[in-house]
């Protein structure tokens, strides 16, 4: 048992750690400042409950997919720095999954916040 905790415990600490690391990026960076004015304009709209937590569900949809695509790209590179046509569309199926779900996140934060 105590073997299964220590063994939880630091696969927390490198889940920790990978935040962190994240934390570096330009992409999730700039994530991070609109997610700041996001919940600046949830309390200067007084938005209610369900509404913040829809809202907190859409920041963790797109700050999460952008970790992924960063680690996605980061694989690629690892592999190989070569440029090649497979490794062109995995970056940018993976960019395109970001953009997905950020659109969407946008039309529901637009709605929230001021319609
Ligand atoms: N090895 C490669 N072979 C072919 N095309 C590539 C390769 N690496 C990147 N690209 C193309 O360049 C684009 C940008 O790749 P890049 O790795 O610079 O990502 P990025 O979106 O600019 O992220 P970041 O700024 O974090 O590096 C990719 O979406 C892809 O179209």
């Amino acid at each position: 048992m105590k073997k299964f905790i220590l063994k939880e415990l630091k696969s927390f600490k490198c889940a920790f750690n990978g935040i962190y690391l994240a934390l570096t990026e330009a992409h999730i960076i700039i994530q991070i400042m609109a997610t700041v004015l996001v919940i600046a304009t949830g309390y200067y709209q007084n938005i209610n409950k369900t509404e913040w937590l829809i809202i907190a569900i859409c920041i963790a949809m797109v700050i999460g997919a952008e970790m992924m695509n960063t680690a996605i790209e980061k694989t690629v590179d690892y592999i190989s720095m070569e440029q090649h046509p497979q490794a062109k569309s995995i970056k940018d199926i993976s960019a395109g999954a970001v953009l997905v779900i950020s659109i969407v996140a946008a039309i529901i934060g637009i709605n929230i916040l001021f319609l």
